[in-house]
């Protein structure tokens, strides 16, 4: 069996990601991640100036998955740009950078900067940041995602992705897929991120659980899973030019399946990263390499995109 993967001009030897936010917000995070299994590491969303974040507590887990509302901390993206001037791009693993700038202003002097550092990574644009108190997920606005799309492509002159919230409507998907489609630059669509503004209770306590917003943050984990399926299905459909990465549910060899059968062409692990550690991601191309032998697949295209309706 072998899990490589070739896309956008990066070599993976195996489909696995941290999603950006978890395990990734310094050096140390992202040394631990490019000495874990992980095929390509993410860095945390950088904004213009680093920031503190929500007031804690902001993340907590439950059974069946995450709540988070951390208030975009980061250390900005000086930091992380220089990280990736340092890192060894030659031999190393894949470094993608996530962006999420207060405002468009931010997102192109940050993305400019990247276009003049001229670093052999992959962008990620954070359209879907559910917890900046009084700030809409651009995501959602499909005017305002094709103005800064369009912005962007004016500054930054390589392909690039997207972050997505996640949709729930078959007009909705229609819409941002158009808006994508509109957008030559795009190379790839991250699907999903945390469903925004949900409300875990401790009953005990009779109480929200985290902090900001009154208890309102971004869900994740095994919540999710259906809902991060059909919009990598949907995206993956509407845009057969993108690659689509995977995100949302995963934790074990199974789930990755399900997002490459979906049409993932590599996917991100968020909640079981956070709980687990790095380790789960051996764990997690392990199970992927069995559950294929199982099937008797020995690529990831063999099955890649062929979920079968009825
Ligand atoms: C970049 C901010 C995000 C955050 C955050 O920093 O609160 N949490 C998420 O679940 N998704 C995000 O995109």
């Amino acid at each position: 069996v072998d899990l490589a993967v070739a896309w956008l001009g990066i070599q993976m030897d195996n489909p696995l990601i941290n999603a950006s936010g978890v395990m990734c917000r310094t050096v140390e995070e992202l040394e631990a991640l490019r000495h874990s299994a992980a095929g390509a590491l993410i860095t945390k969303s950088c904004t213009l100036e680093p920031r503190k974040g929500n007031p804690e507590p902001r993340y907590a887990s439950t059974a069946l998955g995450s709540i988070n509302s951390m208030g975009l901390p980061n250390a900005g993206y000086r930091y992380y740009l220089d990280y990736a001037r340092r890192y060894d791009h030659e031999h190393g693993k894949p470094l993608l950078m996530s962006v999420s700038g207060m405002s468009l202003e931010d997102n192109l002097e940050m993305m400019a900067a990247f276009d003049e550092a001229a670093l052999p990574v992959l962008v990620e644009l954070n359209l879907s940041c559910p917890n900046l108190p009084g700030k809409p997920q651009i995501g959602y606005d499909f005017e305002a995602s094709a103005r800064l799309l369009a912005e962007v492509s004016k500054v930054y002159r390589r392909p690039f992705g997207v972050k997505l919230p996640p949709y729930f409507d078959p007009v909705h998907f229609g819409e941002m897929a158009d808006v994508l489609d509109g957008c030559p630059s795009i190379g790839f669509v991250t699907c999903i991120n945390s469903i925004g503004n949900g409300l875990v209770i401790d009953l005990e306590r009779e109480s929200v659980v985290i902090r900001p917003k009154d208890g309102l943050g971004g869900i994740g984990g095994d919540y999710v899973l259906p809902t991060a399926l059909a919009n990598v299905r949907e995206f993956a459909r509407r845009l057969p030019g993108r690659h689509v990465i995977g995100c949302g549910g995963i934790r074990s060899g199974r789930e990755a399946f399900m997002h490459i059968l979906a049409g993932a062409t590599v996917v991100q692990v968020g909640t079981c990263l956070y709980e687990e550690g790095p380790a789960c991601l051996a764990r997690i191309r392990d199970e992927l390499v069995y559950l294929m032998q199982d099937k008797g697949y020995r690529t990831l295209t063999d099955f890649r995109g062929r979920l079968r309706t009825l």
